[in-house]
C-alpha cells in the first residue's frame, strides 16, 4: 500500500534526491508497448493534432477514455478552447502520420498528410484510422506536466484495416489482427 502523508506531517524524504529518475523512468516506460494515436480538435480555438500514446479506456458505461496531454504541447490550447477531441488510432503503414504529428511541425502541415473527414464534434477524423473515437472532454485533472482529460465518447468508426501500430523500445511495430477483429 502506497504511503499516505498527511498535510500538516513533513515529508522525511523532502529535500533528498528522487528515488526514481525522470530518466529511469523513461527507459522504464519505453519497455511498456503502446497504441499509437493522433489526437485531433478544431473549433473555436481552431485546428490541431499530435500524437499520443497515453491513451487508455476508463469506462464503458458511460464510454470514456482518458488521454494525457503535455501542457508544453502546441496542440493544449487549441484542445482546452474547443472541449472537443477525436483519438484516431493508427495502422500499420502510418508512422509517416505519427512523426509527422509528433514533431515540430505547424499544424496545416501535419493535416496535408492523410485522409480527413469532419466528425460529428467537429474534431479531424482520418478516414482509414484503425478505430476512431469522437469525444466530449468532461473533465481535466493537473498532474505533473500533463493534463490528464478525460473524455466521453460520443460517436466511433472502425476501419478495415488489419495491421495495428505499437511504440514499443523506442519503434513501431506493426501487429496482425484478425480480420473481423
Ligand atoms: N506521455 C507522453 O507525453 C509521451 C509519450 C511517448 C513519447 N513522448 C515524447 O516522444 C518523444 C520520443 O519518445 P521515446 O518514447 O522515443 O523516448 P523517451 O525516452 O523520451 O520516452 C520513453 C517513454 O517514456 C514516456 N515518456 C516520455 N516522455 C514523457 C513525458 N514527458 N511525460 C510522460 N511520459 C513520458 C513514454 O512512455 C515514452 O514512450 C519524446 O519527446 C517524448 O517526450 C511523450
Ligand atoms: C510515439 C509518440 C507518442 C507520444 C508523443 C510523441 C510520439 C512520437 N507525444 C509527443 C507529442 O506528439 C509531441 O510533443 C507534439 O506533437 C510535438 O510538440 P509540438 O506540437 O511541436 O509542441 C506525446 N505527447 C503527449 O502529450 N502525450 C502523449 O501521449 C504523447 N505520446
Amino acid at each position: 500500500m502506497a504511503p499516505s502523508i498527511r498535510s500538516d506531517e513533513r515529508d522525511p524524504d523532502e529535500g533528498a534526491p528522487p528515488a526514481v529518475t525522470r530518466q529511469d523512468y523513461r527507459n522504464a516506460m519505453a519497455r511498456l508497448g503502446a497504441a499509437v494515436t493522433i489526437v485531433t480538435t478544431d473549433g473555436p480555438g481552431g485546428r490541431h493534432g499530435f500524437t499520443a500514446s497515453a491513451v487508455c479506456s476508463v469506462t464503458d458505461s458511460p464510454p470514456t477514455l482518458l488521454v494525457c496531454l503535455n501542457r508544453g504541447s502546441s496542440a493544449s490550447a487549441a484542445i482546452h478552447a474547443n472541449g472537443v477531441l477525436c483519438v484516431n488510432t493508427l495502422g500499420g503503414g502510418h508512422e509517416h502520420l505519427s512523426n509527422l504529428f509528433g514533431g515540430r511541425t505547424p499544424p496545416a502541415e501535419r493535416f496535408a498528410a492523410g485522409e480527413w473527414k469532419v466528425s460529428a464534434t467537429g474534431a479531424p477524423m482520418l478516414l482509414d484510422a484503425v478505430a476512431a473515437f469522437d469525444c466530449r472532454i468532461v473533465r481535466s485533472v493537473e498532474v505533473g506536466t500533463h493534463d490528464v482529460l478525460f473524455c466521453e465518447v460520443v460517436g466511433l468508426a472502425q476501419g478495415g484495416a488489419r495491421e495495428g501500430l505499437i511504440y514499443f523500445s523506442r519503434r513501431y511495430h506493426a501487429v496482425v489482427g484478425e480480420p473481423d477483429a
